[in-house]
Order: C-alpha cells, then sequence, then structure tokens
C-alpha cells in the first residue's frame, strides 16, 4: 500500500482523534482472500483446509472465511430431491463470487450441478479423499448380515437404488440432516444402519465409526464423491496462480470425466445416477450407471482412455448407457 497523502486541514476527518491501536503489524500489508462456504461442520472444515492451503504457498495472503446460508441448509425435512436436488447448496454463494463479496468458493464437487453460471468457473480441484460409500450400522452389522427387514436410511436415490440392488429385502427410509445429526438418528435406534460418503466421516475425524466401506462394484460413488471443487470468477487473473497450487491433476482427470457424465443425464434427474473414474497409469478407467429407483432395472458399462480425453469419455459412456437400456429407464418414470 502507497503511504496516502496527509488530508487537507479542512477535510472533516482531519479533525479525528488517532485511531486508539494500530493494525497488528504482522497483518496490516497482507493481501486478503475471502473464502465463501456453507456453515455446515464439514463445509467449515473443508474451507479451513483451503485457507490453510493457501497460506502456506502463499505466507503473503490472509485468507478469511466467510459464511453463507443455502436453500439446501434451511430446507432439512424433505429429500433434496423433491425440492430441487442438486445446486440448492451453492446458489446463494455463487451470487456471493459474482457479487464479488467473495473472491472464491469451497464446495464439495458431488454437491456441483453440471453447469456453472455464466461468468463462474471451477478454479481447482484439489486431491480427493476416500471416494467410497460406507454403511454405519448398530452393532456392527455389515451390509451381508444385516437381518431381512433392517431399516436403512438414506435419501439418494443412488445409494438406496444400489442397496436394493443387492439386498431387496431391506427397508429403505428417507434421512436428512448433517453428519452428527443423521448418526444421532442411528444411535436413538430410528435406523438399524445409515449409508454415508466416507471422504465427511473422514474429514470430521470419526472413521472409527465405518462399520463397513462399501466398494465400487456394489456401491459406485456419485459423480465427484470425495472431492471438492473451488469455484470462481472467470479470467480473474489475481485468483487464478492462487489456485493453481491446490488443483490435483489425478483427482480433476477423473472429476472432469465424471462431471461430463453428468450433464449428458442431467435433463434427466429424479434417477439414481452414479459414475466413478480411477487414473491407473494415465489411463482413464470409468465405470457409469443409471438404474431404476426400485433397483431391479440396471445399466452399467466401463470405459477407458487416455486422460487427455477425459470429457470425450464421460460423454460417450453416457450416450452408451442410453443406447443399452438407460433411456428405457427414464422412458418409465
Ligand atoms: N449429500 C451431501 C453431501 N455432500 C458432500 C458430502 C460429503 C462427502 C463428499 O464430499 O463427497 C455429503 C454427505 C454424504 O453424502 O454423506
Amino acid at each position: 500500500m502507497r503511504p496516502l497523502p496527509p488530508l487537507h486541514p479542512l477535510h472533516p476527518a482531519a479533525a479525528a482523534p488517532p485511531p486508539a491501536a494500530l493494525p497488528a503489524a504482522g497483518n496490516s500489508m497482507k493481501n486478503i482472500i475471502k473464502i465463501g462456504t456453507r456453515g455446515s461442520q464439514l463445509a467449515l472444515w473443508q474451507a479451513n483446509w483451503v485457507k490453510n492451503q493457501i497460506e502456506s504457498g502463499f505466507p503473503e495472503i490472509q485468507a478469511l472465511i466467510i459464511e453463507i446460508k443455502t436453500t439446501g441448509d434451511k430446507i432439512v425435512d424433505r429429500p433434496l430431491a423433491m425440492v430441487g436436488g442438486k445446486g440448492l447448496f451453492v446458489k446463494e454463494i455463487e451470487k456471493a463470487l459474482l457479487d464479488k463479496d467473495i473472491d472464491i468458493a469451497v464446495h464439495s464437487m458431488k454437491d456441483m450441478p453440471g453447469d456453472l453460471p455464466g461468468g463462474l468457473c471451477i478454479g481447482a480441484i484439489p486431491v480427493r479423499e476416500d471416494p467410497r460409500d460406507v454403511l454405519v450400522s448398530r452393532n456392527n452389522i455389515p451390509l451381508n448380515e444385516l437381518p431381512s427387514g433392517a431399516v436403512i436410511g438414506t435419501s439418494s436415490l443412488r445409494r438406496a437404488s444400489q442397496i436394493k440392488y443387492v439386498r431387496p429385502d431391506l427397508t429403505i427410509a428417507s434421512i436428512r440432516g448433517n453428519l452428527g445429526t443423521r448418526l444421532g438418528k442411528l444411535d436413538n435406534g430410528d435406523f438399524d444402519a445409515i449409508v454415508l460418503a466416507a471422504a465427511g466421516i473422514i474429514r470430521l475425524g470419526m472413521k472409527e465409526r465405518i462399520t463397513q466401506y462399501l466398494e465400487p462394484d456394489t456401491m459406485l460413488p456419485a459423480v465427484g464423491q470425495g472431492a471438492l471443487c473451488i469455484e470462481t470468477r472467470e479470467n480473474d487473473a489475481d485468483i487464478a496462480p492462487i489456485l493453481a497450487v491446490l488443483d490435483n491433476r489425478d483427482t480433476r482427470i477423473p472429476v472432469v470425466a465424471e462431471r461430463a457424465f453428468l450433464r449428458k443425464l442431467e435433463g434427466s434427474c429424479h434417477i439414481p445416477v452414479a459414475c466413478f473414474g480411477t487414473l491407473k497409469d494415465r489411463e482413464l478407467i470409468l465405470t457409469g450407471l443409471v438404474a431404476s429407483e426400485d433397483g431391479t432395472q440396471m445399466v452399467k458399462e466401463v470405459s477407458r482412455g487416455p486422460g487427455a480425453s477425459a470429457e470425450a469419455i464421460g460423454t460417450s459412456l453416457a450416450t452408451t448407457l442410453l443406447d443399452r437400456g438407460a433411456a428405457q429407464i427414464l422412458e418409465n418414470l
């Protein structure tokens, strides 16, 4: 900052007494970056992780966390698929980005719709946490040993249909609320087991609650599960170099493919969709799934190709699924 010229003696502020205390010397010269986030415990953990990454990479930058309440946080009594689904956790935060109230937003990638509003982009995709779903059950009973009729808490069509596919004898019941609320409802006896993303439980330090990791061959993860999304304004030259340090190529390539898959199928929301990619020796292996809600019909395909073609692989996998029965599942809704 350049020193300001002295005020003209007739300026109203010139007569004001000096401030009682100068700002702390360490911070007074720092550039500030404002990070927008939801206020849930997990969202704040994620935003603080990003803050620490930025501040350790750029000692001259101070990151401020700004909490924003979203529609998804206000509606806690109904499954989100009923009230508009994805996007409900991000809209207000995107408005703050466009209004320049914040500089970057940290989201769970899983909560991001396929298309972002004009003027915004994904600035970085940091390293992915465990992408799997997990079962947390009372008395630590794994999925294949739960008694017939046991009540499984999930509001995700994707999880419900895949559970029903392997255990049609179990009962699925809706559950909402943040991680702590859901675990509380399990402990109360409202459910015999619940299905959650490993990433959230691990990030909040509750790994020991996990009964069973559900492998992708029985429970294919949601698009972007376990990954974060750093959203920002397009063409913001001050922010781009900061975000470059957060980006992880081995996460970005699979997630780009998963999101291309999502965009191709998104018109058809409210049906169970899953897609998960991994990189092996620079080759992308992408698995996609579309199912009927009751889990009786399921179309699942695997596609492989160079990581550089991630977007095209995702789109063509979705087309393959539509050709091989997914379109029919959609028609029968
Ligand atoms: N559906 C809400 C949601 N969005 C992101 C996560 C955390 C896991 C992640 O980042 O993928 C969760 C909780 C869950 O699904 O258990």
